[in-house]
């Protein structure tokens, strides 16, 4: 790609954690070298006295953030905000985060997708009444309806029972648990940009756990996990062979990709999806995260660089 003599100002709004994760001396120094200067927006003081900007990048919320985007927008029309707190919203539902996704047509490909099946329950009368939940099969995941980063949205429960779904606390997804190897495909999306990388997930459950099993297990971001308590769950990792797991098709993945930048309008995020082992090609997305911790993609640096080019030019 050819650069010219014109350099771009992008501004970035990102909380602590996040800032010392992706802004990295590698990124910056990429990017400067590339005619890209990254400059911090300070939260102590107010966006409108910043700037300019051909492009702000921002992982940040609240009313008094998104009225200063507004404003800012409108007294600088140029600027692009990747992305619009609207569209970031729609992620920190995980319903409404899922729905994207079902309203979007699987292509009558080798491979299909769709999401697991789910119910949302804001009360605690309707998880002890069975007739509730009597369209999911058993184990359920239960997940916090709200996905705001917090680490209380990422606490989760394997219920194996319904009995199991009294401690759980609404408003809350119950979302059926679906046997995948133990193996998550995330894909990393950077504009047109798409890349997938493997981690491991929760085992499979067989009939013999599930009904050997206790009501429940709480759990939290397992594709995280550095050290496994459990001996069984540490046995199945050992056993099962994150390289031998085939990636699904590239173009399986860009398909999907785009299909949700165009229905979502956001730049950045990635996606979670699993492969149903008792469906051959069968494909569910079970999560999708703004702004994720990219500098995890290798030549994250690049990437975003191209990006930041090819978006600003198009604006
Ligand atoms: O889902 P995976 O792919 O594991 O990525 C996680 C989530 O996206 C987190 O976002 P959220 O908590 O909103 O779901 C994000 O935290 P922050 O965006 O809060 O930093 C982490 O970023 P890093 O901490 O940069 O790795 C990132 O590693
Ligand atoms: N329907 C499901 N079937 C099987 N495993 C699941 C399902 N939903 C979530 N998981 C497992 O739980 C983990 C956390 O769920 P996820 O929805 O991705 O929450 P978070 O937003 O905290 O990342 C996933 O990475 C995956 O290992
Ligand atoms: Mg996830
Ligand atoms: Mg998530």
């Amino acid at each position: 790609m050819a650069y010219s003599e014109r350099r771009l100002r992008i501004g970035y709004a990102l909380a602590h954690k996040k800032r010392n994760s992706f802004i990295r001396p590698s990124l910056v120094e990429l990017a400067r070298e590339r005619g890209i200067d990254l400059v911090a927006i300070d939260e102590g003081r107010p966006l409108a006295d910043h700037g300019p900007f051909h492009c702000i990048l921002h992982k940040r919320y609240g009313e008094s953030w998104k009225a200063q985007l507004r404003q800012y927008e409108v007294r600088n029309p140029g600027v692009l905000i990747i992305d619009h707190p609207e569209a970031i919203a729609r992620l920190h539902n995980r319903i409404s985060m899922l729905q994207v996704v079902s309203e979007l047509e699987s292509p009558p490909d080798k491979e299909t997708f769709g999401i697991p099946k789910q119910i949302v329950i804001y009360d605690s009368v309707s998880l002890s009444d069975s007739a509730t939940f009597s369209a999911l099969r058993f184990p359920v995941i239960a997940k916090p309806l709200v996905a705001d980063g917090s680490a209380k949205s990422h606490k989760m429960a394997l219920v194996y029972h319904p009995a199991g779904l009294a401690k759980q606390k609404p408003p809350v997804v119950l979302q059926e648990f679906v046997n995948h190897g133990g193996v998550i495909f995330k894909v990393y999306v950077v504009g047109d940009y798409v890349k997938c990388v493997k981690r491991k997930s929760l085992p499979d459950v067989t009939r013999e756990k599930l009904e050997s099993s206790e009501e429940s297990v709480s759990f939290s971001q397992v594709s995280n996990l550095t050290s496994v308590e459990d001996r069984e769950v540490r046995k199945y990792y050992e056993k099962m062979n994150l390289d031998e797991t085939e990636m699904p098709p590239q173009d399986f993945l860009t398909k999907i990709a785009r299909g949700l930048r165009q229905a979502t309008k956001l730049h950045l995020f990635n996606f979670d999806m699993i492969k149903d082992t008792n469906v051959g090609n069968r494909y569910l997305v079970i999560d999708i995260n703004y702004f994720p911790g990219y500098a995890k993609m290798p030549s994250y640096e690049s990437v975003f660089a191209d990006f930041l080019w090819d978006v600003v030019q198009k604006k």
